[in-house]
């Protein structure tokens, strides 16, 4: 059984499909601390969250049973991304389940405080009827800057449309043409955009480069009485630098969904200015969100604890069911390539070249390329390693992997070749796929043949002369060893010359058995490879080391 746990509310139409999915239980706890949440995910495979749980490295790390985080909303700044992909644990989303509410409630969020609802509300609560104090402004005719075209800058933009104001937009990810098609005048700087609008809106991620993209200074370059609404993340707009703007009269007032600190405290300095709007995250809390996104959460989970699709990935490429169906068995010859190479080189791998021919360059390459690094580091290394982290935990060790692909049909319909190159020199191996099930090792250097990619491999290095195969074969006959096949390559496929043979055997070999087979006075050299056994369940994909 595979187990999820869930922390924070979850709509009970993604519980639903969780709990009514075969081979998955679900662990409901919510209010833990974080500690709490640390140790119960030693017992998940998965954990839902919304935002209000943080996934630290602390919280992440020695997991070794969680594979993937599905963040039921957008926002992932809740979650250590490098913490998880070192962890080999998928991160993954819901884009666009909240995208409406979260643009309605920034355009209720712009009228409520041009119209001065949410005071003139309180004040006749309490028996007031204050006519004077609460005249508003138009949207009509006014200019808004949208920061970040996005989902759901885009869909501000359209309502606003609608509400007859221009729209600014500045996305660098956003083409001219494209913004022109929307209705919005795009701007390719910030500075200049700032200074041309009445209302200012974020809709950008909260990054390295977005931490307080708007502040002191921005505030100060924009005119009089612009106001600012954040209904992305707490931080985008630094928040005392905005507070002072507005004590100085300078910006108009501002409505705030997100916090820098959430729940924030009450002495925030901006919860206590009249010309401050606030909501306590509330942008995508609708039914109709949340059932969207906890329907998508669950169907993301369950998608990838029982058929290993990987959608709305964060930190690596998504691979549908479909895809994954068509991609298993290159992600296990690339992992298993890559388990051979490292086992073959004991000394330090500097870098790596992968060489995908014929069918094979038709597939997700840098899939293939994660996979073979997780195989090529799966012995060095004692963490997990898995297509998730292997690239990250490559790139830490200086192995540089490359890639080049060859639509060229050689030897083979489909084939891999990969070179690593050590301290020592470089080595080489190839492989390829029978009938769209069988991996076969084609080449170990200059050697060609035809070994299985499975199980115990012995190689051993000999001269090529008759007799040779048989005494071997007796050998491991007298230790008892079955010989479940063998492939012999020849250099220059000459006899006489250095051959190289691999047996394919049913158990391992004692260390007499080696001591028999390297006795014979032809052989130079024996070595013995241990591989997954065929058909073991997605090492690439899963933290189980190889
Ligand atoms: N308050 C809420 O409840 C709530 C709900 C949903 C989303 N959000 C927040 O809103 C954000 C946006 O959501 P989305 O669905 O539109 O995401 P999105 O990924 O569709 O859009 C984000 C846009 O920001 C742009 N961007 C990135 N860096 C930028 C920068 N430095 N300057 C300008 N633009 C930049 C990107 O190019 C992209 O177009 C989310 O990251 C999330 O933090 C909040
Ligand atoms: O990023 C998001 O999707 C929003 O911030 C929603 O957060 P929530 O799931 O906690 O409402």
């Amino acid at each position: 059984m595979y187990r999820v746990l869930i922390t924070d509310n979850l709509s009970p139409a993604g519980l639903k499909i969780l709990k009514e999915t075969p081979g998955i239980e679900v662990d409901l706890r919510k209010g833990l601390t974080p500690d709490e949440v640390r140790v119960a995910l030693h017992d998940a495979d998965g954990i839902i969250i919304r935002s209000e749980t943080k996934l630290t490295p602390e919280i992440l790390k020695d997991q070794p049973r969680l594979k993937a985080i599905v963040r039921a909303g957008v926002g992932t700044d809740n979650i250590n991304l490098p913490a998880a992909t070192r962890e080999g644990i998928v991160v993954m989303n819901t884009p666009a389940g909240n995208t409406t509410s979260t643009a309605e409630h920034t355009i209720a969020m712009m009228m409520a405080l041009s119209r001065n609802i949410a005071p003139a509300a309180s004040k006749l609560r309490d028996g007031v009827w204050d006519r004077k104090s609460f005249t508003g402004t138009q949207l009509a005719g006014k200019t808004i800057a949208i920061v970040g075209l996005g989902r759901i800058g885009l869909a501000v933009a359209r309502r606003a449309i609608g509400l007859e104001m221009k729209i600014l937009g500045f996305d660098p990810f956003m083409s001219v043409e494209r913004a022109a098609e929307q209705g919005i005048e795009l701007y390719r700087d910030i500075d200049e955009m700032i200074t041309k609008c009445d209302y200012l809106t974020v809709h950008t991620p909260l990054s390295p480069e977005t931490t307080n993209l708007i502040g002191a200074e921005r505030l100060a370059k924009m005119k009089k009485g612009v106001r600012i609404i954040n209904c992305a993340r707490g931080g985008i707009i630094n928040e005392a630098e905005l507070a002072q703007a507005i004590e100085s009269g300078h910006i108009g007032g501002a409505a705030l969904d997100v916090f820098v600190k959430e729940p924030t405290p009450p002495d925030n300095p901006l919860l206590k200015l009249p010309q401050v709007l606030c909501t306590p995250h509330l942008a995508a809390s609708t039914d109709e969100a949340q059932e969207l996104v906890a329907v998508e959460a669950a169907e993301i989970m369950a998608g990838f604890l029982v058929r290993h699709e990987v959608r709305h990935a964060v930190n690596m490429a998504p691979i549908s069911s479909a895809e994954m169906a068509d991609m298993r068995i290159y992600l296990d010859l690339g992992l298993r390539l890559g388990v051979v190479l490292s086992q073959l080189n004991k000394s330090g791998v500097r870098s790596a070249k992968l060489t995908f021919r014929g069918e094979a360059a038709t597939k997700k390459t840098k899939l293939i390329s994660n996979a073979f690094a997780a195989g090529l580091l799966s012995s060095a290394l004692a963490e997990n390693v898995n297509i998730v982290n292997a690239e990250m935990l490559a790139h830490e060790r200086g192995i540089q992997i490359t890639e080049s692909l060859s639509s060229e049909v050689s030897d083979f319909s489909t084939m891999i070749s990969a070179t690593v190159y050590t301290d020592e020199g470089e080595c080489s191996v190839a492989g390829t796929i029978f009938g769209r099930q069988f991996l076969r090792l084609v080449r170990v250097n200059q050697f060609h043949l035809d070994a299985y990619l499975d199980g115990t491999l012995l190689l051993y290095r000999h001269i090529d002369r008759p007799g040779v195969i048989g005494t071997i074969g007796t050998a491991c006959g007298q230790h008892n060893v079955n010989i479940a096949h063998m492939a012999v390559g020849r250099e220059r496929n000459e006899p006489g010359g250095e051959a190289l043979a691999i047996l394919n055997l049913d158990n391992e070999p004692s260390a007499e058995a080696l001591a028999a087979v390297q006795a014979n006075p032809a052989v130079t050299s024996v070595q013995l490879l241990r591989l997954p056994k065929a058909g073991n369940p997605l090492p690439w994909l899963t933290t189980q080391s190889v």
